[in-house]
This record gives C-alpha cells, structure tokens and sequence, in this order.
C-alpha cells in the first residue's frame, strides 16, 4: 500500500517497492497520464537509469523525450530551468503531458518548477534516485531554484502526481550522497519520530548503505517518507507546522550560500545546521546536553561533518540569515528541539546565542 499525502484534490501516493522503475508506464497510467512525457535528469543518473524508465513507459504508448542537464546545485538556477522550458517548446508539452523527474534533489526541484510554471502547470512524477530526495525532497510540493542571494529563493509549491521510490537504485549512490541523505533522517528522528531516532541509534554500522539490513532500511524510508507526508498534509504552504522540517536548515543554507554550494552538500550543511540548533537550545535551557551528544553522536557515526571548517567567515554567516525564508519582520526564527521527538519554532534567540553556537560548531 502507498503512503498518502492527503490534500483533497491535490492528494497522491509514494510508492516504495524494489523494482519500481520498471513499471513507472503502468504508474503513470494509474494516475491518468497520457501522451508526451519529458523525462528530467543528469548524465550519471540517466546513464543508470535512463534507460528502464524510457522503455518502460515507451512499451505502454506515451511519447518520451528527455532533457539532459548538468549535475551539481551550482546549476540549480533560472538559466537551467531556461534549459528545460526549451525542451517543453521544442517538444510542445500540452497542460495534460507530464514531467518526469528522475534523479535527486536539485533535478526534482527544477523539473518541479518547470512542471508549475510551463503553461501555468503540467503534470508533474517524482522518481528520486537520492536517499535524501527519496526521504525528503521528492515529497510535499516545495520545487525552486536558488538565487546569489540564497538558497531556494524562487519557487512554487506544486505537488506532484505520484512519488515512485526504487530503494535499489541507492546500490550506484555515492557513499558522501548515502550519508547526506541519512541528515534528513536524523532530523525526523529529532523533531518528530523518536521511535526512528532509537532505530538510527541502534545500527551497529550507519555510515554505509551496504551496512544496513534490507528491513532497516525498508523502516527507514517508511518512517521518513510517512512522517514527510504527514506534516505536509497538516500545512501544505507552512503556515506553522511545515516549519518544523526546516530544523537544522536555518544555519544550513546560510553555509550552503556563504560556501556557494562548493563544500558541502546540502545533508551535509543541515548536519552542522542541526548541531548548531541543538547547541542553542542547549544555550536557551530547551534541551537537554544528554540529548545534543546523542544527536550529535548520530550524526558522527553517519560519519557527516561535526565542526565547521576553520577558514569559514563567520559574520557572513550571520548576515545570510537575514535571507531565511521564515524570517518575520527582520527577526530570525530558528527550529529548535525540545526532546527526541519534539521540536519547536522561536524568534528569541539573542544575537549573543547565536554567535556562541557558531563558534561550538568550529572550535570543538
Ligand atoms: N524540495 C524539498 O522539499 C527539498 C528537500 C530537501 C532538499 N532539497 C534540495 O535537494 C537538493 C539536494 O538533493 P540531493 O542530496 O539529492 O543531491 P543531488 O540532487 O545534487 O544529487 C547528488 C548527486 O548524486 C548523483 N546521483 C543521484 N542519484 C544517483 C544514483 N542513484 N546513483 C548514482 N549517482 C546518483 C547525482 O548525479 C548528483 O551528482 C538541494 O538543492 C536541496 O535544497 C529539496
Ligand atoms: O519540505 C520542507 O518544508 C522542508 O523544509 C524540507 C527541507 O529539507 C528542504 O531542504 C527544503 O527545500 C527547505 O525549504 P526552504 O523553504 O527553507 O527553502
Ligand atoms: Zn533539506
């Protein structure tokens, strides 16, 4: 059975099973789709798995194209997403065509941007090939790009139609993707599923996929994906507690914009965002310290970066802040955890705090 994200008219289903690239023609069909299909992706991705999901959808009738585009957030912009709008002229994608995103995190936001805003919205399938995408990004709708000011600046919400997960296509992904996703993960695990914080806590070896038991694994995504749905299905436009996945990215994607995307991956930067965070609700008497060694004993064992490296301006940091999409009339807000399990959001963390926690995050 599918997980659901509920939204009335705007409600879909994440399929999870081994094999499913095989049958995204019958999926696709499944949630009415018919005609031209524009298969999104990146060279590596599409040398992977390229071929399974054109031939599977070429044998049930539907007319695929493709459109190639270059790997890396560096490329997460408006000139790419330029890119795909030439494909969608060239190919005449009509409003019931469908887009198809395969690949991770910055193909699915792209793909989904375009899919919005291609004659105001065509149909739009989620296939990520990343944990992290798998966990997190392919679910809920937020699709964009980002901007020199910051990360993810422009963008729509606009759910897809289906999220197809293929667990076996995480054999080809890099070990350093492998551990980025694993930082989402950790993050259900604080600020909403202790059942999943234990689970994480309990594997012998994290810090590899092959390491992990076919079941684990399975409970992982599961927990994941169904806590994603969830949250999103009570406040699809984070109107409050959608915020709450955002724990960890406030700091995140401030070292994402001051590094420009150079040194960390984005599971990376939520890692530090994440020790950060817990560091200030140590600060403010939220949590525990107990509680902030686990998560960051979690985080270690996934063998994701604990400290910021040195050469990193801290000020620059602090200014990109100012560009956080929860910010409220000027005032920085910050998801902070309370328990294992339970998190919650504040505009009342002194300037003082905060630069404390940054330098925790460098000297340790
Ligand atoms: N929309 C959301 O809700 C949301 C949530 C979380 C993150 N994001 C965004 O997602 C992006 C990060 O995504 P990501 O971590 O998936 O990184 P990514 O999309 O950059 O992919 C990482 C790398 O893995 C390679 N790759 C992907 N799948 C592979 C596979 N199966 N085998 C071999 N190589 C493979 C890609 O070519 C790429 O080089 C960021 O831009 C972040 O802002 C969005
Ligand atoms: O889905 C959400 O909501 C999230 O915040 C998930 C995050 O992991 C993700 O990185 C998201 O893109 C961040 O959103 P933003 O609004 O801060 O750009
Ligand atoms: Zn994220």
């Amino acid at each position: 059975m599918p997980i659901i994200v509920s939204l009335d008219e705007r409600s879909y289903p994440i399929y999870i099973s081994p094999q499913s690239l095989h049958r995204t023609g019958e999926l696709l069909i499944d949630i009415g789709g018919k005609g031209k299909v524009l298969i999104v992706s990146n060279p590596v991705i599409f040398r992977h798995y390229g071929e399974i999901v054109f031939t599977a959808l070429i044998t049930l009738g539907f007319e695929v194209q493709t459109c190639i585009l270059p790997a890396g957030e560096r490329y997460k912009n408006l000139k790419t997403i330029e890119r795909i709008y030439q494909h969608c002229a060239q190919y005449r994608l009509e409003r019931r065509s469908t887009i198809i995103a395969l690949g991770g995190g910055v193909i699915g936001d792209m793909a989904g941007f375009a899919a919005a805003t291609w004659l105001r919205g065509i149909n739009f399938v989620q296939i990520p090939t990343t944990l992290l995408a798998m966990v997190d990004a392919a679910i809920g709708g937020k699709t964009g790009v980002n901007h020199a000011q910051g990360k993810n600046l422009i963008g729509a919400f606009y759910q897809p139609k289906a999220v197809v997960i293929d667990p076996n296509v995480l054999q080809t992904l890099p070990v350093r993707e492998y551990r980025s996703g694993m930082a989402e993960v950790i993050k259900y695990g604080v600020i909403w599923e202790p059942e999943l914080f234990n689970l994480l806590e309990s594997q012998p070896q994290l810090s590899q996929y092959r390491y992990l038991a076919t079941q684990d694994l399975e409970k992982i995504l599961y927990f994941s994906c169904q806590t994603k749905a969830t949250i999103v299905s009570q406040d699809e436009r984070e109107g409050g507690i959608r915020a709450l996945l955002n724990y960890g990215h406030t700091i995140g994607h401030a070292i994402e914009t001051v590094t420009q995307y150079r040194y960390y991956t984005h599971g990376e930067a939520v890692a530090l965002g994440m020790i950060a965070a817990g560091d200030i609700a140590v600060q403010l008497g939220w949590w525990s310290k107990d509680e902030q060694s686990r998560q960051k004993q979690l985080i270690a064992n996934v063998k994701l970066p604990i400290q910021l490296k040195p050469d990193i301006d801290l000020e620059a940091i602090k200014l990109a802040l100012n560009w956080d999409k929860k910010v409220v009339q000027g005032a920085v807000r910050f998801i902070l955890p309370k328990k294992i399990g339970q998190a919650a959001m504040t505009d009342q963390v002194p300037p003082d705090v905060i630069h404390q926690a940054l330098i925790c995050l460098i000297a340790q």
